[in-house]
């Protein structure tokens, strides 16, 4: 079986790892030359994960036509402001029916799109089409930490086929058929986690980033609500999952950019520094856009969004949301 992974980032480098366990082989598109040249003579992506060594039948390309000739299945993961127009360069050479897992985590500026949903658009035959989310550092999953991962698709033999390529003892893999909600929950849960670091790096303590994590989970299923999503959805891997691995972890981009953030470092500072796609901070955008167009209230993104695209001082965003009145703490699902 021949795997294409469209994305040579920290994630795509990592899931290369875990598919070539089960695949013959695998390629790796990567937008970095440098990566392609790292993992095709040495096995190591000199840019991500560098101290990792990919298995011998992980090779990589820059060209979509090479990368995906021959693809049974194919795993898309790169960062979302950068997807569109990388499916849309990669679909010509994808053919109709083989099946497409999307690992990206975003919500689209502007359409308000999913990430499967942008996928779909592009390539066509949206059945085909599955997302992967849940609390999946690379870091840790290169290095066959256990962990767990949940795949959604409208098609349950799609989730059982990218389940049965990436499922063992060390990353368990569970399906389900909600695909808003585990997508929306993977979007929304890193702007949260920038906001836990924002507070963190203010000098706020553990009962203040479990307020945070607390009411973002609130205001997360609001959302996956008002999408037509599960709200169940936001108590598994994908929803308080993953929003507890990011929110804490010292691997999250997103909870690190936040504490630099409170520390006076600006957006573009920070991911030239450190060569990665902080995935919140488009979130916050695209969020806010989103539940503006939903009618649902959204006080933290509102925050995050003020504070990154409108000037408005860390404190005054804070001072916002404090002033707001606690009222009861559960009005169903239209808090
Ligand atoms: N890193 C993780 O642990 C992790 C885990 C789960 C999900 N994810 C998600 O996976 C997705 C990919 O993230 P990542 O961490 O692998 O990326 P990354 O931040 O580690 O790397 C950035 C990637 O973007 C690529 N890139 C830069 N400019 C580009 C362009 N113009 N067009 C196309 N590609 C370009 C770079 O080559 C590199 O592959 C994100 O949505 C992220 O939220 C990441
Ligand atoms: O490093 P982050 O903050 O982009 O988070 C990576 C993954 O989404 C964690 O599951």
């Amino acid at each position: 079986m021949n795997i294409t992974v469209i994305g040579a980032g920290s994630w795509g480098t990592a899931i290369s790892g875990v598919a070539a366990a089960r695949a013959d082989r695998v390629c790796v598109w990567s937008f970095d030359e440098d990566s392609t040249k790292g993992i095709n003579e040495r096995h190591v992506n000199p840019l991500y994960l560098s101290d990792y060594t990919l298995p011998g039948n992980v090779s990589a390309s820059s060209s979509y036509e090479e990368a995906l000739r021959g693809a049974d299945g194919i795993i898309v993961v790169v960062p979302s402001p950068f997807l569109r127009a990388t499916i849309k360069g990669a679909a010509p050479y994808i053919l109709h029916d083989v099946p497409v897992l999307c690992l990206t985590k975003g919500i689209e500026e502007g359409s308000g799109k999913l990430m499967s949903e942008v996928v779909a658009e592009e390539i066509g035959n949206p059945g085909r089409v599955a997302a992967l989310s849940g609390p999946n550092h690379a870091e840790e999953i290169c290095k066959g930490s256990l962990s767990a991962a949940v795949i959604a698709a409208e098609d349950h033999d799609v989730a059982e086929f990218f389940r049965s390529l990436l499922i063992s003892p060390e990353f368990r893999i569970y399906v389900t058929s909600d695909m808003i909600g585990i997508e929306t929950c993977a979007a929304v849960k890193n702007v949260i986690a920038i906001v836990c670091g924002v507070a963190a790096g203010a000098g706020y303590g553990d009962n203040t980033l479990a307020l945070i994590m607390t009411r973002g989970l609130a205001e997360i299923s609001r959302i996956v609500h008002a999408r037509g999503g599960d709200p169940m959805t936001c108590m598994g891997l994908a929803g308080m999952g993953d929003l507890v691995a990011t929110c804490t972890s010292p691997h999250s981009r997103n909870r690190s950019f936040g504490v630099a953030f409170a520390h006076g470092e600006s957006l573009e500072d920070y991911q030239r520094r450190t060569h990665m796609v902080v995935e919140g901070a488009a979130a916050a955008r695209s969020t806010a856009q989103l539940a503006r167009s939903l009618g649902v209230d959204a006080p933290i993104t509102f925050a995050l969004e003020s504070s990154l695209y409108q000037g408005v001082e860390l404190e005054e965003a804070l001072r916002t949301l404090l002033d707001r009145i606690p009222t009861e703490e559960f009005y169903g699902l239209d808090l």
